[in-house]
């Protein structure tokens, strides 16, 4: 019987870590100091779709010259002079090699995300003499990171909008509007600051509900707030305050200026049309206006101000506006 083929012992423990390099689930290039590849493992053949044949001994950029080639030669210099590895998180370059991503749980990142580590490899002599490229796939943890962030987003979006209308809500719309007080009391002090509050209610609106039903109501109320929204400029801060209260901040705006928005808001609402079922319908608003003045020492008492004015409007006949004056104060 014939004995089985014994080997030295090195040439076993070489085969097995091969095998080991060939088919661990990360990516192996080994980089001489002229930038040939002397390995490219399973992981790097699987991904690539190029067998490390093709590759031995070529210079990496000759074969992928869409390679960030001065970011590699920064790297690999560095850990060829100091001996010590250098690190790239996908967080700085999402991806060194453009692999798709196959895994079915992050099906919609169409790239690998990469972290990787440039590993110096030494010879006998303690020298570098090689540079080991591990390529790590994140996609997965990277994918669920970005899901969260995203789903966090949402919900910091939703928890500060209304929902029937898509304005601010009053909670978010208040943070504005003590964020702009702040604002301009500090701007007071340096010069002339000017910034405006329009507070506006739906006049009647209570018959709406009552005749045609909460629906028919919710309707003018999503009409109203659209030409808030269109009338409204980006640096302003529109929002749904109560049921059917409306306000608009209008940072560098004069009480001037803001009249002229007020008055342009309610032209359009009262020309508005709402199409409820067979329904046409049709409402006015009544508009209180105040500026800030350096005598304000909280924006409650702005508010509490516009909100006076636009009792004013209503107990003038409604479908106006009105600006705060001191006999206004009740
Ligand atoms: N459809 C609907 N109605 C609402 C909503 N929020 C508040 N309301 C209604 O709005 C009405 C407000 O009525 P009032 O405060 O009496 O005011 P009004 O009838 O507009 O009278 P004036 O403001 O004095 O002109 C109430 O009937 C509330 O039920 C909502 O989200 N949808």
């Amino acid at each position: 019987m014939n004995k089985p083929e014994q080997q030295p012992p090195e040439i076993a423990d070489f085969y097995w870590m091969l095998q080991m390099l060939q088919t661990v689930d990360v990516g192996l290039v080994i980089l001489e100091r002229d930038y040939r590849i002397k390995l490219w493992n399973g992981f790097m053949e699987n991904h690539s779709g190029i067998t490390n044949k093709h590759l031995i001994d070529k210079e990496i950029f000759s074969v992928f010259p869409n390679l960030p080639r001065t970011w590699i030669e920064r790297k690999v210099e560095s850990v060829f002079k100091l001996g010590s590895p250098a690190y790239s998180t996908w967080e700085q370059r999402p991806h060194l090699f453009p692999f798709k991503s196959y895994r079915p749980l992050t099906g919609h990142s169409e790239r690998m995300y990469q972290n990787i580590t440039f590993m110096p490899l030494l010879d006998p002599s303690r020298k570098v003499s090689q540079v080991c490229l591990l390529v790590y796939d994140v996609t997965e943890s990277v994918t669920n990171k970005l899901q969260l962030e995203d789903a966090n987003i949402q919900l910091e979006k939703l928890s500060r909008t209304d929902r029937l209308t898509g304005l601010n809500n009053r909670g978010f719309w208040e943070e504005c509007l003590q964020q702009e007080f702040r604002r301009s009391k500090r701007a007071s002090e340096l010069g002339k600051v000017e910034s405006s509050l329009i507070i506006f209610d739906i006049d009647h609106f209570k018959p709406v509900n009552d005749t045609h039903g909460h629906l028919a109501g919710d309707q003018v109320i999503k009409a109203v707030a659209q030409c808030l929204k269109e009338t409204a400029r980006d640096t302003d801060f529109a929002g749904r305050y109560g049921g059917e209260e409306f306000v608009l901040l209008l940072p560098d705006t004069g009480v001037e200026g803001a009249f002229e928005v007020a008055e342009r808001l309610r032209t359009k609402i009262q020309s508005l049309v709402v199409q409820h079922e067979d329904l046409e319908l049709s409402v006015t608003v009544s508009l209180g206006i105040c500026d800030f003045t350096t005598d304000l020492d909280s924006f409650n008492l702005w508010l509490e101000r516009a909100d006076q004015a636009l009792y004013h409007s209503k107990h003038q006949g409604r479908n106006q506006s009105s600006v705060w004056s001191k006999e206004l104060e009740s």
